[in-house]
């Protein structure tokens, strides 16, 4: 442990005044305000390092972060564990708002009453929206109702969330929802937990799902919170900065930062016109092919969808498939792989079918460990582990090594999972702990493998494009939210994909172009081809999005 007046950011970062203060505050709760790339997130990491370090949260004591999707969260505890190590990382609970709640239902059950009284093996319907069937299956959306009925009905409850966590974190607050924000005032109002919210009133995306209108004022108000806006942008070249800014002029004229801090020619913006969309997905494979011979990392590379993107990205699916590209439509499989145990699957089919995995092997040990083992017993799992691993790549390999049948995979990687035995594996998530969710993460991580598998016959190839690492990313704008990329795409900047209420189509259209670090292309279309399997409107003649696309014009 250190003293306070000790600590330094760690990883070697240099924080700017606000953001170093809000790192380093006592116990008063801070509402940071800042745009895009200011490095909120980062500043989250930074906290936590400090109150972890210096004892502020002394242990048992836990800080409890919330974010909006699974993959802003696991980047939170990622980064956390890099920037502090295991040990303090293990300290620190990185949850969505659902996780949560569910995690608040999962102790505190018994509190629950009448109609919204569950049994102990109560399910979450997977299927969206769900059903309700009383005291055996609740509804996503059930979840934050429910534990609000716990916090608002139990002080036994809230005494313990609030023993529990001594911070609390509030990752893209601009989003939250009433529901959500009435369980964080339920949970941590007027306590001595300190809160530390961040966020950015221009990527309010969530306003259709009733993101609260000035949440950030109301916390502000509310807790007490000490406002400390971050100025910076550490994520993008200057001429997106520059466009970002254009966008922030329009927006938020309060915002806007001064031309003298934007200079410099670094990055590049290009708006490229088409004529369909069968040029718009050859051109843009020959782009994305270009770049991954120039040296660019596959997870570099991000092609952002505002709707439909199994539809409107789908040509472009099927040429970089012709070209060998592996690229990973995360229209399903990114809360998939958000999950621990699908992460484990694809990592053991990884080291059955691929030669040289350190990576995967080495991820594959530390979640197969058990944290209690011996030396001895951990030694002797890992040598009975690489045994079974080596029998069955010799059984698996040869004919059925180019297998599209499932059948020939899942055997095999039932038994490594049988191996790392049940208790380890339901511990890898508080979800798991109950009902058959941790079943089926791994039918569902098994079926993508086999969906990818289906795409051109080639294991290697199928695992790569499950990768993040290895493969191109198709996303939605949601999705996007809070990741990064070198080069991002934004395929059909068009009124027919950007439209909808007041100010939303415009924060979508801003969270999309603030992801690129240092090359941003924009794409329109004339004709878009209706697909056989559209089911919602869809419209031939498309016009480009001008008032956006005006946006791009920084010089
Ligand atoms: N103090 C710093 N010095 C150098 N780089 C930083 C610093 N803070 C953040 N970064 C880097 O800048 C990038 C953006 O940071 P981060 O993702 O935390 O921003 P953010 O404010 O959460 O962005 P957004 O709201 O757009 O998602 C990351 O690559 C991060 O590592």
């Amino acid at each position: 442990m250190i003293r306070q007046e000790e600590w330094r950011p760690t990883g070697g970062l240099i924080l700017e005044p606000n953001a170093m203060a809000a790192a380093t505050m006592g116990q008063a709760n801070t509402v940071v305000s800042a745009g895009p790339g200011a490095g909120k997130t980062e500043l989250l990491a930074q906290r936590a390092d400090f109150v972890l370090r210096t004892g502020l949260c002394p242990y048992p004591r836990r800080i409890l972060a919330v974010s909006f999707k699974t993959d802003a969260a696991r980047n939170l505890r990622d980064r956390v564990r890099r920037r502090s190590g295991p040990e303090y990382a293990a300290r620190f609970d990185s949850f969505t708002f659902h996780a949560f709640a569910k995690r608040l239902i999962d102790a505190f059950r018994p509190v629950l009453s009448g109609y919204n009284a569950l049994d102990p093996d109560y399910r979450i319907d997977p299927t969206s929206p769900g059903a309700r069937i009383e005291r055996e299956q609740i509804r996503f959306a059930d979840l934050v109702p429910l534990a609000l009925e716990i916090l608002e009905s139990s002080a036994y409850a809230r005494g313990a969330i609030r023993q529990t966590y001594s911070h609390v974190f509030l990752d893209e607050f601009q989003d939250c929802t009433a529901d959500q924000y009435k369980l964080i005032k339920l949970a941590f109002g007027r306590t001595t937990s300190a809160l530390t919210a961040v966020g950015d009133t221009k990527q309010r995306i969530m306003a259709w799902a009733g993101a609260l209108d000035g949440v950030m004022q109301a916390f502000a108000e509310d807790f007490a919170a000490k406002p400390l806006p971050l100025y910076q942008n550490f994520r993008s070249a200057p001429r997106l900065r520059r466009m970002q800014n254009a966008m922030i002029a329009h927006m938020d004229p309060l915002a806007v930062s001064p031309d003298e801090d934007l200079a410099g020619d670094g990055g590049a913006i290009e708006v490229l016109a088409f004529d369909d969309e069968a040029t718009e997905a050859e051109a843009l494979a020959g782009l994305i092919e270009g770049w991954l011979e120039e040296g660019v990392e596959a997870h570099e590379i991000a092609v952002l969808v505002r709707q439909q993107p199994h539809l409107v990205a789908a040509p472009l699916g099927r040429e970089l498939t012709n070209r060998g590209v592996p690229y990973r439509n995360e229209q399903e499989s990114q809360d998939l792989a958000a999950e621990p145990a699908a992460a484990l699957v694809f990592n053991l089919l990884r080291v059955i079918a691929l030669d040289r995995q350190p990576g995967a092997y080495v991820e594959l040990m530390r979640v197969a460990a058990r944290p209690s083992a011996s030396e001895e017993d951990a030694s002797r799992f890992d040598r009975e582990l690489k045994r079974k691993i080596v029998a069955i790549r010799a059984s698996v390999r040869g004919d059925q090594f180019a297998s599209q049948d499932l059948a020939a995979w899942r055997a095999p990687v039932l038994e490594l999972l049988a191996l790392i035995t049940r208790p380890v594996l339901t511990a890898l998530s508080p979800a798991y702990q109950q009902g058959t969710r941790l079943d089926d993460v791994v039918e569902q991580a098994l079926l993508a493998f086999e969906r990818e598998l289906a795409v051109d016959d080639d294991p290697r190839k199928a695992l790569r494009r499950l990768s993040e690492e290895d493969a191109v990313r198709l996303l939605t704008i949601h999705k996007c939210k809070g990741l990064e990329f070198e080069k991002v795409i934004v395929l059909g900047v068009e009124e027919e994909l950007f439209w909808g209420e007041g100010q939303a189509p415009t924060s979508e259209f801003f969270v999309a172009v603030s992801r690129a670090k240092e090359h941003l292309v924009l794409t329109h279309a004339n004709r878009r081809r209706r697909p056989a399997t559209a089911v919602r409107r869809w419209d031939v003649r498309r016009t480009p999005h001008r008032e956006f696309l005006a946006f791009c014009d920084t010089r």
